[in-house]
């Protein structure tokens, strides 16, 4: 009998352990989905597609790219773009204009308390500034050229939503457009060429022009509650026609300057003109002013339309693109 009860006791306490273990496994696993998704990695094509479009571009100047030094410029920039969101869902919390509505649910819906989110922000930053040594150590690009875009980014990735609040005073759509066009597309180029050069700034454009287009559609969405929260974006300032208006020529103008580029250099250039009928409804859809998901689904047209963009660039036969 003893040794029946020491069997089945030990049984249970096996048992026990393991559906402890089982619940701490499913706790790690549920803190780290919060921790993934509190980084709104749907919008990870804005940062994405411009390191992939500074490497095309230093591939056909150069011949060559190191993939290397593509990785970590990759997860440099990716961690500084995660830095800044996590910077937004802390203030815009803390300053009372996410609410029970708002897309980001981190902190409203308590799936993370504040002081993670800072803990995390912190994290990536350090990693961000990890990254950023290493390139200096793989490129052959200056310091004080790696240290002033890789400081410009990480500072316009705070200064967004911390510190002055670049967005609260309707300077937001500056900080995307640069920070997410030239300054990542530069960046991305220079570590590779080892040297500053405008051409990339130039190739931005179209690009720039799109993922502007995410930001825009997502502060449209937030008109009413931003107006309430007494903060004030280019949306507000606008208002609801002009704003369809700006969202129409920033997703189709970058089409025309697609257009131009084909007939007048070469017709790779036309590869992103197959994204064409994935726009037209994300423009029916805001004209009758139904916002749910627009960032999301513009963010999905912005990564197609970058790698279409990138590809035709790769495709171009040798001296056909302007100045390369
Ligand atoms: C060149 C280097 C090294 C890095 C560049 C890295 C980048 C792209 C940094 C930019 C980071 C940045 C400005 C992030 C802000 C992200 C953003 C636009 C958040 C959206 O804010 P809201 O307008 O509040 O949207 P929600 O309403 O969805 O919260
Ligand atoms: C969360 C979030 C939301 C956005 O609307 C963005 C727009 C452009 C670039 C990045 C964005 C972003 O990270």
């Amino acid at each position: 009998l003893q040794e029946h009860q020491t069997l089945t006791f030990g049984n249970a306490a096996g048992t026990n352990h393991m559906s402890r273990m089982a619940r701490v496994a499913s706790h790690v696993r549920q803190k780290c989905a919060a921790y993934v998704l509190a980084l709104r990695p749907w919008s990870f094509s804005a940062s994405l597609t411009p390191v992939a479009l500074g490497s095309a571009l230093a591939y056909k100047l150069e011949g060559s790219v190191d993939l290397v030094i593509l990785m970590v410029c990759a997860v440099t920039v990716l961690v500084v773009h995660g830095a800044g969101n996590l910077v937004n869902t802390y203030y815009d919390f803390s300053k009372g204009i996410d609410h029970k509505k708002s897309d980001d649910r981190t902190l409203v819906d308590e799936i993370l308390a504040p002081q993670d989110v800072v803990m995390f922000g912190a994290l990536l930053y350090s990693l961000g500034c990890l990254c950023a040594t290493l390139l200096y150590f793989l490129s052959t690009l200056r310091l004080e050229h790696l240290a002033l875009i890789y400081f410009g980014g990480l500072s316009s990735s705070f200064l967004y939503t911390g510190g002055i609040g670049l967005k609260y005073v309707a300077l937001g759509d500056v900080v995307i457009l640069i920070t997410f066009g030239p300054l990542a597309v530069m960046f991305s180029h220079a570590v590779q060429v080892g040297y500053l050069s405008v051409l990339p700034l130039v190739y931005a454009i179209p690009l720039a022009l799109n993922t502007e287009a995410i930001l825009h559609s997502n502060n449209t969405r937030d008109m009413d509650s931003d107006k309430q929260a007494g903060i004030v974006t280019l949306a507000i300032l606008i208002g609801p026609t002009l704003s369809y208006v700006l969202y129409n020529l920033l997703l189709f103008v970058p089409y025309v300057l697609f257009c131009i580029l084909a007939t007048r250099y070469t017709i790779s250039m036309a590869l992103p003109l197959l994204t064409l009928p994935m726009a037209f409804p994300l423009e029916k859809q805001f004209r009758s002013q139904c916002y749910a998901k627009i960032p999301q689904k513009t963010a999905k047209l912005n990564l197609l339309m970058g790698l279409f963009y990138v590809f035709g660039i790769i495709l171009a036969p040798p001296g056909s693109l302007p100045s390369l």
